[in-house]
């Protein structure tokens, strides 16, 4: 949802997930190997909701099955980050359900983390899914809790309102995020070594980083 209010790119993982496991694709091969024929459905594509009810209530299954699909997204996204930046944008997005969980947040500028009570999570995703309470739970119990996320952030949008007031408190975030990198960013276009340069400082100390003590489980990898 965070797309829709966001002016620049998108890198959905998501999305990606989802491409990286189409009919012919490797991804689906793998699948296949690991769970049976039985979970294609019939036009010889993912059975999605099969899979989704095996893997979020066995722990192993899943790893088995991020173990899949994780590597495709993250060379995935990084082709996609690739291209924003030889197509000129300044920054991108990249909407990753599990960033922390599967450590992509140590490759990024900046964590957000959009936040509500785990109470309201937990409702609006029933709604969205049209799910049951045991659904519901069984998805969120595969992540780390919401209120850990935030350890990792760098910024927090908090979504207890509206979604009009998040749309806002995107808006102010955005407009922060011209000014900090302000003309740096074209010097980095003209010359390559400075973008390098600068990138290998945001890894450099986030690899410095320890993980946040709160957090003692790693439910995904
Ligand atoms: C199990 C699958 C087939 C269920 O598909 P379904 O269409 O029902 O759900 P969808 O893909 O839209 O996922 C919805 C949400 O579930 C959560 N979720 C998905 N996969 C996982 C996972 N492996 N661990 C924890 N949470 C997950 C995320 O919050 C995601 O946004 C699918 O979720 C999947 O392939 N998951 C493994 C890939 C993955 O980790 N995707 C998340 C982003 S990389
Ligand atoms: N402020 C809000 N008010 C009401 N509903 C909201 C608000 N924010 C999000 N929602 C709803 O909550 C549901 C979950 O939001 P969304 O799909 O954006 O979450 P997500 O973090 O991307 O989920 P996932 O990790 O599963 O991809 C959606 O149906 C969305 O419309």
């Amino acid at each position: 949802m965070i797309a829709a209010f966001f002016p620049g790119p998108v890198v959905d993982a998501d999305v990606l997930a989802r491409e990286v496991v189409l009919p012919g694709t490797k991804g689906l091969k793998k699948i296949v190997k690991e769970f049976g024929d039985d979970i294609l459905l019939p036009d010889g594509t993912l059975d999605r909701k099969k899979l989704g009810t095996i893997v979020f209530n066995d722990e192993a299954k899943r790893k088995k099955l991020n173990a899949i699909v994780h590597p495709a997204v993250r060379w995935a996204m990084f082709v996609k980050v690739i291209q924003h930046w030889v197509g000129s944008e300044k920054y991108c997005v990249l909407d990753v359900p599990l960033l922390i969980e599967g450590g992509v947040w140590r490759w990024v500028g900046k964590v957000v983390v959009v936040y509500c009570s785990a109470e309201l999570q937990l409702q609006r995703l029933m709604l969205r899914d049209n799910s049951s309470i045991d659904e519901a739970s069984s998805r969120l119990n595969s992540q780390i809790p919401i209120s850990d996320k935030v350890v990792y952030a760098n910024v927090v949008l908090d979504n207890s309102g509206t979604q009009q007031e998040l749309s806002e408190q995107v808006d102010k975030f955005v407009e922060k995020l011209d000014k900090e990198i302000g003309w740096l960013w074209w010097l980095g276009y003209i010359l390559p070594f400075v973008s390098l340069l600068s990138a290998v400082w945001v890894l450099a100390s986030r690899r410095l980083r320890k993980r946040p003590v709160r957090v003692q489980k790693d439910k995904t990898n």
